[in-house]
């Protein structure tokens, strides 16, 4: 019945909301469906067939009622209603039997079509760059995970049986009332524009209304996990009146959104009620006049009520389904809108077969434009060289690090990695090349095992205690209840930070990434975790590239060369006695390192 006008929605970004992710236009909605429909095609030719035949079976009940109606009024014998009543009997029980089977198949189809949809989805969303997710906000992408899968889930669940059912009912009815009678059939027609016009006012409010409904709620959610994700610096920053304000104004236009949907569906309603008036009225009128003036019997007039009967009540359904089919088409457009964006160059040569070199050119990044935090920065780390990053907090260490990473790409110069140029090809050319260990270490919930298995999925659990054991971590492995096979993480046996710390470098040797990059929490100098930690990262970092962002200054004097960051620049660069002698920037970082500490 609907046309999807994906077109119109693909045109709802109202401004100020142009960093979020893109929303599909109708080609694209239309050519994603036609790619996952091709998948199904034979489950799909089945579910059709099968309902067409039920929904034929139906049409057969009343021209038989019609028939058994001439058969009374004609004052037939007693037995000669058994035959028609026993067709009726066995066409209903036939009916039923070939929808239920036909609404498990479409059903089948239906969840299929969304389980490959979201997995495209995911796939897709799990290798965004970073930026563009910065960029639109989490909660765009959160919104659309959730909200929008879940409304695509209830129409293939709900609307989409129902309009198929009802689509298919208004066709063969139809073509059965034109086959009884064509003059039931033109009146049927009578109400038709009343219909037509309907669906045409509502469309072009719906579409731009709905679309604009899920944008607002993305900002919406995207509002309240900025504020309450960051309710810590909102509280000490005392901004609480200025995000309670923010959250308000997002709010108050998602509720205004949705009351417009509200009066526009109660719009919509009205008008249908008075085609159906109109339409029961005119079909009365015209079954009395024709039996009147001899030219219809009762039996045919009746066939043809019972018609209407059958053609009003799905044209309702598949008319109301419109909403239902236009808040999933807002949904599907801002789905495939992600799955479209093309895709990452492919990882053509693997990691193994790279030379372990890191070399940054004239590399600047920025954030926020204008505000660069680093800049100018040319850096070569040779092959199973060790480099250190060391400098004041906000020097700029974690961004070097992400930017070598492939996590950023920087605003401007080139970063290469093992002669592959991350810029060209983006950071997934040489994902197994380079691992990274950032100062957000998790735990993932479930068996350590599995943790671990993230970097090498195929390990046998001797190799898993092997890493392990390089990190120090065997003994306490060993003593949890069930030893590798624990439940870790949320809900599971909780890790301290030195522990995560240790899994977090057992990945890393698992994986076994010819360059690696450091860039640990702080653990406090001296501290049992410290003297851990570093141990634990000598033997993850022997025979790698590596650059390591010192946050303790002996792991700085341990490699073999510093380069100092002051305010996003390189200020100093040697080796750890060569930069003590020059008594520049390390040197005093570096007496002050290592002054006593107050006990
Ligand atoms: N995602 C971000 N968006 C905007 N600014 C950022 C972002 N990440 C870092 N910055 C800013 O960039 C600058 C450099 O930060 P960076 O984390 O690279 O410094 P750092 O030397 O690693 O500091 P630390 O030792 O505290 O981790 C800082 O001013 C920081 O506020």
């Amino acid at each position: 019945m609907t046309e999807p006008h994906g077109d119109a929605a693909a045109r709802q970004q109202p401004t100020g909301q142009a960093g979020l992710l893109p929303t599909a236009d109708g080609p694209a909605i239309r050519g994603a469906l036609g790619a996952l429909l091709r998948s199904a095609r034979w489950l799909a030719a089945g579910a059709f067939l099968l309902m067409l035949v039920a929904t034929g079976l139906g049409l057969l009940i009343p021209p038989l009622l019609g028939y058994l109606v001439d058969l009374v009024a004609e004052q037939r014998a007693a037995d000669t209603i058994v035959l028609p009543v026993l067709l009726i009997l066995g066409i209903a029980i036939g009916q039923g039997i070939t929808t239920a089977v036909g609404l498990t198949r479409l059903a089948r189809l239906g969840e299929g079509m969304l389980a490959e949809l979201r997995e495209r989805f995911v796939r897709r969303a799990l290798h965004l760059p970073l930026e563009r997710v910065e960029q639109a906000g989490s909660g765009d992408l959160t919104a659309r995970v959730t909200n929008d899968v879940s409304m695509i889930a209830d129409a293939v669940r709900n609307a989409l049986p129902e309009l198929a059912r009802s689509g298919l009912t208004i066709v063969l009815t139809l073509i059965g009332m034109i086959v009884l009678d064509w003059r039931f059939a033109a009146v049927a027609l009578v109400v038709a524009p009343i219909h037509v016009l309907t669906v045409r006012w509502y469309q072009r409010h719906a579409v731009p209304l709905y679309a604009a409904q899920r944008v607002a709620t993305g900002a919406q959610q995207h509002q309240l996990l900025d504020t309450v994700g960051g309710a810590h610096t909102v509280r000490t920053f005392r901004l609480g009146t200025a995000h309670v304000d923010k959250v308000r104004t997002r709010s108050t236009r998602a509720m205004e959104l949705m009351l417009r949907g509200v009066r526009l569906v109660t719009g919509f309603y009205n008008r249908l009620n008075f085609a159906e008036l109109l339409g029961l009225s005119t079909v009365l009128i015209t079954g009395f006049v024709l039996v009147q003036n001899g030219s219809a019997t009762i039996g045919t007039a009746t066939a043809a009520a019972l018609y209407f009967h059958n053609l009003f009540n799905p044209i309702n359904a598949a008319l109301r389904l419109v909403d239902d089919a236009q808040v999933a088409l807002a949904s599907l457009a801002r789905l495939v809108g992600v799955t479209e964006l093309p895709p990452q160059p492919e990882n053509t040569r693997t990691g193994q077969q790279l030379d372990p070199t890191i070399k940054v050119a004239n590399v600047r990044h920025e954030y926020v434009p204008g505000q660069p935090v680093l800049r100018d920065i040319d850096l070569e780390v040779a092959a199973g060289q060790r480099v250190a990053l060391v400098g004041a907090s906000g020097a700029g260490k974690t961004t070097l690090a992400k930017l070598i990473a492939g996590i950023h790409a920087p605003s401007r110069g080139s970063i290469t990695l093992g002669e592959v140029d991350l810029t060209e090809r983006g950071p997934h050319a040489i994902s197994d090349l380079v691992g990274l260990i950032s100062q957000e270490v998790h735990v993932f919930a479930g068996p350590l095992a599995d943790d671990l298995r993230l970097a090498k999925p195929k390990a046998a659990d001797e190799e898993l205690l092997a890493a392990v054991d390089q990190v120090g971590a065997r003994d306490w492995v060993q003593a949890l209840p069930d030893g590798l096979a624990t439940v870790v993480g949320e809900g599971g046996h909780r890790l301290t930070v030195t522990q995560a710390q240790q899994l977090a470098l057992a990945r890393l040797i698992l994986a076994d990434p010819r360059i690696a990059i450091l860039d640990e929490a702080t653990a406090d100098a001296g501290s049992a975790g410290a003297r851990v930690l570093e141990s634990a990262a000598a033997n993850a970092l022997a025979g790698r590239t590596a650059l390591v962002v010192a946050h303790r200054l002996t792991q700085a004097a341990a490699c073999d060369r510093i380069v100092v960051l002051d305010a996003g620049a390189i200020v100093e660069t040697g080796t750890h006695d060569e930069l003590v002698a020059a008594d520049g920037r390390y040197a005093r970082l570096w007496r002050a390192w290592s002054a006593p500490r107050p006990t």
